[in-house]
């Protein structure tokens, strides 16, 4: 078996499983609605901004950009957020960030309606997936969604292994590893104060690594045959490279992620996904 996880190849698939039910949702009398909100001119945000308005055309969502000026206020952005809250022919509203300084991120997070929350960075979103709330609707963040897809889809098997995730940020190490959780996995969470990160490594059947550090991971950290998920984006001389060193860790991998074209494209591929689900949940 071929031990690359395809990111690029399984979020193609899941766009196309989309495009049908797009179809049944035009049908019914109105395709899933888009907002996404782009403030000031990061390149890297411009860039994302780009792939997901491009991904929406390509499977029939509506989608609409919202690119405002980094000057924009506070209270301007809020208003934006509210006029998109209450606007029927939106489900979905993603912000884009990060956002300028002088905006209080969480702030703009918490005013956007809870059911078009996408993205699923709100607090009643990652209340109801920390708390293992599954039968109230509930948006779970894309790249941690996206994660989850790419290791079911490989054939890994989650329950009872040990998943070891390296980082603990809001929107990945511990989204991932609720959910994770809530696929009966063991989960150990490390982070720069972990006492010996190497001995937590060996010890991961799914290792995920979402540190921001550049080849942080080596082949040496890998438990033979793990399943090694590399969220890393990292540019180094205009080189994308990941929080793992890919040569030396897919040499005792049994199944890893590559940067670019692994975890990246889920994230896009999720948030299409968490589109039509919140579509389903407006209704027409
Ligand atoms: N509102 C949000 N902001 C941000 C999110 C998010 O989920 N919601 N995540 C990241 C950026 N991001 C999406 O917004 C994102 C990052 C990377 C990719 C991707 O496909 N990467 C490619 C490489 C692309 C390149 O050449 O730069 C890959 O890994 O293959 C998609 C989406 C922060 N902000």
């Amino acid at each position: 078996m071929d031990k690359v996880i395809d990111g690029k190849q399984i979020a193609k698939n899941i766009r196309e499983e989309l495009k049908s039910q797009i179809s049944d949702q035009k049908a019914e009398g109105r395709v899933p609605g888009l907002a996404v909100v782009l403030v000031g001119d990061n390149p890297a945000s411009e860039t994302y901004v780009g792939m997901k308005e491009k991904a929406a055309e390509e499977i029939g969502i509506h989608s609409e950009l919202h690119d405002v000026d980094s000057s924009i206020s506070q209270e301007e952005l809020l208003n934006l957020v509210d006029q998109l809250n209450n606007d029927n022919r939106i489900d979905g509203i993603l912000v884009q960030l990060p956002l300028p300084d002088h905006i209080d991120e969480l702030a703009v997070i918490e005013a956007i309606d809870p059911g078009k929350d996408v993205d699923g960075f709100h607090p009643i979103n990652t209340g109801r997936l920390f708390s293992g709330q599954k039968d109230l609707l509930r948006f779970d963040p894309c790249t941690p969604l996206g994660i989850i897809e790419l290791i079911e889809r490989k054939g890994v098997d989650i329950e009872g292994k040990n998943a070891v995730i390296v980082g603990r940020s809001n929107i990945v190490g511990k989204p991932v590893a609720h959910l994770l959780l809530e696929r009966n996995a063991t989960i150990t969470v490390c982070h720069s104060r972990t006492k010996d990160l190497k001995a937590e490594t060996l010890d991961a059947d799914i290792l995920v690594a979402a540190v921001g550090r550049p080849n942080f991971i080596t082949g040496e950290m890998v438990k033979e045959g793990a399943c090694v998920i590399d969220v890393g984006i990292n540019r180094v001389d205009g080189k994308l490279i990941g929080d793992v060193e890919y040569d030396s860790a897919y040499e005792r991998a049994g199944a890893i992620t590559p940067v670019p074209g692994g975890v990246g494209p889920m994230t896009i591929a999720m948030l299409m996904k968490n589109t039509v689900k919140a579509r389903e949940y407006h209704g027409v």
